[in-house]
């Protein structure tokens, strides 16, 4: 029987780009052997993970999350609990594309991320799920992250949160730190921090050294918990991470390979943040499925940096970050000031 792939787009991903190169999708799709149809997607919630779901319970073999991450994290959520999970492959067209990025997918060609299929070669990709939704790249939960939700899409990465909270300390003298209780394999930690964060990629926020060592297909999160909420602190932090990951021995940070955390605030309220979206508030349990989705990656390309090369990315990296510092206004961190997340913040 011909296999079938679904192309599930978002039309107003990176400017409307896909809508263009859609018949060049499909006749690649066509040529590596799939029955191709596509489904353009609605702002309506739910829209994107319902048709995800809806195709592979169909019998499609092959599901295309084509849009920005927030697209690809829905279509994660609308076959992640199936039994029966198809192949997914991705055509980024977003902002940051971390996603895509740790895949070695082209990020600005469309066609070209649809070639990648021709090359035959896929990848198990761990998926983390946290309470009753699933998770590609990053979970974080603390004050610093909840910073974030009022916010253009641009500073939703880790690199935007880190820029933010510079620019959020200028006008906000008071992050303060939140004590919590986090659970992990072999271990637990009790005690005040201002932020920690679970990366299934090595790719966070465009800037590959914050987490040097995560793996695709190990079924372990990486776990950083930052202890301190001083400025002064974690702007040192970040100094040692754009000089090349240094940070990993930090005594203000717990850097850990975990399957499974479970975070509990002790006295405020923790807002859990799943891939840059509001994703329910702590206590959360967080699980590594472990190679959980058969996915394209474009194998020979998966990032992993010689020394001139990273020099070139931290200096990459750090002009993004100053420039994410510039690009904020007071407005913005005015209004981002501890919000209450509403359903129209919970669904952007
Ligand atoms: N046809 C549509 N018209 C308007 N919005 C849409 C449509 N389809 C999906 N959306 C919305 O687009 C959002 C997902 O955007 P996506 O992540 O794909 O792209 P992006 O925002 O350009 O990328 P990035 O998150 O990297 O900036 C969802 O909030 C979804 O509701």
């Amino acid at each position: 029987m011909t296999k079938r792939a679904r192309v599930i787009y978002n039309p107003t991903s990176g400017r409307g780009a896909l809508t263009g190169d859609l018949v060049e999708i499909l006749a690649t799709y066509e040529q590596a052997g799939y029955e191709t149809s596509a489904y353009a997607t609605v702002p309506a919630p739910d829209s994107t993970e319902a048709e995800a779901r809806r195709a592979a319970k169909d019998g499609f073999d092959l599901i295309v999350a084509a849009g920005g991450d927030g697209t690809i994290n829905e279509v994660v959520n609308g076959i992640a609990g199936l039994r029966r999970r198809p192949m997914m492959a991705i055509i980024p067209a977003g902002t940051t594309n971390d996603y895509a990025r740790a895949l070695g997918i082209p990020r600005d060609d469309p066609v070209g991320a649809a070639k990648v299929i021709l090359k035959n070669k896929t990848l198990k990709m761990d998926i983390g799920r946290a309470g009753k939704k699933y998770f590609i790249n990053i979970a974080a939960g603390g004050l610093l992250t909840e910073l974030t939700y009022d916010v253009p899409s641009q500073t939703k990465s880790l690199f935007g949160y880190l820029a933010y909270i510079v620019k959020g300390a200028e006008l906000l003298p008071r992050i303060k730190p939140i004590e919590m209780d986090i659970k992990f394999d072999g271990g637990e930690y009790r005690g005040n921090a201002s932020m920690f964060f679970l990366a299934l990629t090595n790719s966070v926020g465009g800037f590959e050294q914050i987490v040097p060592d995560a793996s695709l297909d190990d079924g372990k999160f990486t776990m950083i918990i930052v202890k301190t909420a001083n400025v002064v602190e974690i702007m040192q932090l970040m100094t040692k991470v754009l000089n090349g990951g240094r940070h990993v021995d930090d005594p203000r940070i717990i850097y850990r390979k975990t399957s499974t955390v479970t975070a509990k605030p002790i006295s405020n309220r923790m807002m859990i943040n799943l891939d840059g979206e509001y994703g329910g508030d702590a206590p959360m349990k967080f699980e590594n499925l472990a190679r959980h989705i058969r996915t394209v990656a474009n194998l020979d390309e998966i990032p992993s940096l010689t020394a001139e090369e990273m020099s070139a990315e931290l200096q990459e990296a750090e002009e993004k970050f100053l420039a994410g510092v510039e690009q904020i206004t007071e407005d913005e961190v005015k209004a981002a000031d501890h919000p209450e997340p509403t359903d129209a913040t919970v669904n952007k």
